[in-house]
C-alpha cells in the first residue's frame, strides 16, 4: 500500500518536473579548474530584484524569502525529512500546496539563472536568492553554505500537506509548527520579523495587505507595528485578519498571538526597541532554517562565500 502510494506520488512527481532544467552536475572535462562562483549567482539575483517595478511593490526581495522559507520549513526533526535539501517543491503534490500559492512566480524567476549556472542545485539556488534578497534589501548577512542536491523526480518522496504554518491560527499551532523544525520560542519571533517584508495577495493566501508602509526593505518596523499600532478584526467577507485604523496596515491572526503570548511578547518587544538585537538573531535563525535536514559534509561549519562588507 505504502509502496503503490510512494509510485503513485513519483509519478505526479515526475509531471511536476515538467519545465525545470535537467539536474547538469558540474561538468567533469576540465573538472580540476572548475571552481563554482556564487558570487556571480547571488549578483544574477540582486540584478532580478528590482527588473519589473510593476511587480507588487517594485521588488521580487519579499517573494524569494518566502520561496527560501517554505522550501526549508517542511522540516521535521523526528522523521529527519523535508527541509530545502532535494527542492522538492519542483514537484507535485508540493508545488500545488495552497500555502505555497504565489510560489510559482519566485521559482519561474529564478529559473533563468539556474539555466546560466546549471551546476547549482535547485535547493542551493533557492535558498542563496532568499539569504540574498534579505541583504540586498537592507537586512544582516545570512551566512550561508552550499552543498545541498536536487533529487531526481523518481527518488523523492511527497511529503504530507500541512507543514507549514496558517496564518489564521494561535500560538499553539505556531508552535507546533515551529518546535517540529527544532525552533525555541526567540527564534521563532525573530523569523517571523520576515513579516516586515512584502504583502498578503488575495489571490494567493486569502489575505490582503503589506504588515509595513516599508515593504521592500528589511527593518524592525513589523516589531514596531506589532507594539506601537492599535489593530482591529477586519470587517470583511475574507479570512480573519487585523488592520490598523488606516485600513492600509494588517496582521495575521498568528502575528497578534506573538504580542499575546506571555512567552513571545518580550522578544516582540525588545526586537522593537532594538534592531540591531533582531538583526543578529534573525541572520542566525534564518541561516539556521536554511540548513534543516541538510546532509553537510561534516565540520564544514556555516559560512558564505561573500564575507559580511
Ligand atoms: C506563523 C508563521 C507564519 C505564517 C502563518 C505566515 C503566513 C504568511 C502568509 C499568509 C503570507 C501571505 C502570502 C501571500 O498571500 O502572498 C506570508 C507572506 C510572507 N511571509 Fe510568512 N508566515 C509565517 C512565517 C514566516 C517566516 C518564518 C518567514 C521568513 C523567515 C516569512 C516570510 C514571508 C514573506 C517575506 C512574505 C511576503 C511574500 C510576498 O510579498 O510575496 N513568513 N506569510
Amino acid at each position: 500500500m505504502l509502496r503503490t502510494l510512494v509510485r503513485r506520488l513519483g509519478a505526479q512527481a515526475a509531471q511536476g518536473v515538467r519545465g525545470y532544467a535537467s539536474e547538469a552536475a558540474p561538468k567533469k572535462s576540465g573538472a580540476a579548474s572548475f571552481k563554482p562562483d556564487y558570487d556571480a549567482v547571488r549578483k544574477a539575483v540582486e540584478d532580478l530584484l528590482e527588473s519589473n517595478e510593476d511587480y507588487d511593490d517594485g521588488s521580487y526581495g519579499p517573494v524569494l524569502v518566502r520561496l527560501a522559507w517554505h522550501t526549508s520549513g517542511t522540516f521535521d526533526k523526528n522523521t529527519n525529512t523535508g527541509g530545502s535539501n532535494g527542492a522538492t517543491m519542483r514537484f507535485l503534490p508540493e508545488s500545488n500546496w495552497g500555502a505555497n500559492a504565489g510560489l510559482a512566480v519566485a521559482r519561474d524567476l529564478l529559473e533563468p539563472v539556474k539555466q546560466k549556472y546549471p551546476w547549482i542545485s535547485y535547493s542551493d539556488l533557492w535558498t542563496l536568492a532568499g539569504a540574498t534578497a534579505i541583504e540586498a534589501m537592507g537586512g544582516p548577512h545570512i551566512p550561508w553554505r552550499p552543498g545541498r542536491s536536487d533529487y531526481a523526480p523518481q527518488n523523492f518522496v511527497a511529503l504530507p500537506d500541512g507543514r507549514l504554518p496558517d496564518g489564521d491560527k494561535d500560538a499553539k499551532h505556531v508552535r507546533d509548527i515551529f518546535y517540529r523544525m527544532g525552533f525555541n520560542d526567540q527564534e521563532i519571533v525573530a523569523l517571523c520579523g520576515a513579516h516586515t517584508l512584502g504583502r498578503c495577495h488575495d489571490d494567493r493566501s486569502g489575505f490582503v495587505g503589506p504588515w509595513t508602509n516599508a515593504p521592500t526593505t528589511f527593518s524592525n518596523l513589523y516589531f514596531v507595528e506589532l507594539t506601537e499600532n492599535k489593530w482591529h478584526k477586519k470587517k470583511w467577507k475574507g479570512p480573519l485578519q487585523y488592520e490598523d485604523k488606516s485600513g492600509q496596515l494588517m496582521m495575521l491572526n498568528t502575528d497578534m498571538w506573538l504580542l499575546w503570548d506571555k512567552k513571545f511578547k518580550p522578544y516582540v518587544q525588545q526586537y522593537a526597541k532594538d534592531e540591531e538585537a533582531f538583526f543578529k538573531d534573525f541572520a542566525a535563525a534564518f541561516s539556521k532554517l536554511l540548513e534543516l535536514g541538510v546532509p553537510f559534509p561534516e565540520g564544514s561549519a556555516a559560512a558564505s562565500p561573500t564575507p559580511n562588507k
